[in-house]
């Protein structure tokens, strides 16, 4: 059915890329209309499922944004910061929703996206799944609940890969906790003690990061006090989940106005 909203998939060798692609083959409401990955890169020219070391899938691996963007109804983007910035100005221009995994933006990034998104649909979170999602939703409650003779601590484990520190996961359940307990994340973060730092400061809220073998996303957080503890847990063993949940943002945006959108809204939990 050609009716179907396209879908183009930046990044396309990288371990979501793939992924995405995998995800977007098999969904029912949209089709894959495009592959992009950077100039000079391997794949570029050659056709999508024999990069992938499969058969043949009549898409061909392109390094042209504007072209591909135009031709589509989506963008799902799970890159770098330098790239997924300037994807948001060409989706932008192109109209089509612009679903962002990218972690690591800067404040600086995260305004030129801002910018966009006067344009263009834009759906970002640092994580797509659902259970993560509501692990923001639980934890905003926990620290509304808890005064600050509650430590907060949050820990994430990730594969080695991994480029960016505290993951987008980390900084979203950091921002929960920061909400429910009415300051400023900002203000009170506390990333990787290490040497002689003196005692914990009150109301901190502490991140620490993991990077071993190939673990997909864990994250921890942790309320502490005299005596007792709250630990809530989220544990992904297969990356699927988040391009679904990213799948799901594309077809979502589809009928919303301009504007920047989160998995919170995407899922209904807002
Ligand atoms: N929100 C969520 O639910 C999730 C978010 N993520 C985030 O998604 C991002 C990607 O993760 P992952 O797939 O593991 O990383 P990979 O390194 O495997 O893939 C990134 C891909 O983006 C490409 N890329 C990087 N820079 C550019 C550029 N300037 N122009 C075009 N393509 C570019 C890379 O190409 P090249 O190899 O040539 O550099 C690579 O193909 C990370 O920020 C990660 O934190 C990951 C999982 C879930
Ligand atoms: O880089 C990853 O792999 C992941 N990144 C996201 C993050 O930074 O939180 C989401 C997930 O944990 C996997």
């Amino acid at each position: 059915m050609t009716d179907k909203p396209g879908v183009v998939i930046t990044g396309v060798s990288g371990r979501m890329g793939q992924m995405l692609v995998r995800e977007v083959l098999v969904h029912d409401g949209l089709r894959l209309a495009g592959a992009l990955e950077r100039p000079g890169h391997d794949w570029v020219g050659h056709d999508l499922g024999e990069a992938m070391g499969g058969a043949a899938l009549g898409v061909r691996v392109g390094d042209d944004p504007l072209e591909a963007f135009a031709r589509a109804q989506a963008v799902i983007d799970f890159t770098a910061p330098a790239a997924t910035v300037a994807f948001a100005d060409l989706a932008a221009q192109a109209r089509a929703v612009h679903v962002i995994g990218t972690t690591g933006l800067s404040d600086d990034d995260l305004k030129r996206i801002h910018i966009a998104a006067r344009h263009a649909v834009i759906v970002r979170a640092g994580n797509m799944s659902l259970g993560v999602n509501l692990l923001t939703k639980v934890t905003e409650q926990v620290a509304r609940a808890l005064d600050a003779d509650w430590d907060i601590e949050i820990v994430e484990a990730h594969h080695n890969r991994k480029v960016d520190a505290p993951s987008g996961t980390a900084l979203m359940l950091g921002e929960a906790a920061a909400a429910g307990r009415g300051v400023s994340l900002a203000e009170v973060s506390d990333r990787g003690r290490d040497g002689m730092t003196g005692a914990r400061d009150k109301g901190a809220i502490g991140f620490h990061a993991i990077r071993g073998g190939d673990i997909v996303g864990e994250h921890e957080v942790i309320f502490a006090t005299g005596g007792e503890r709250i630990v809530i847990k989220h544990i992904a063993s297969d990356r699927a989940l988040f391009a679904r949940g990213a799948l799901k943002a594309a077809l979502w945006g589809q009928d919303k106005a301009p504007g920047e959108y989160d998995m919170l809204d995407v899922l209904g939990l807002n």
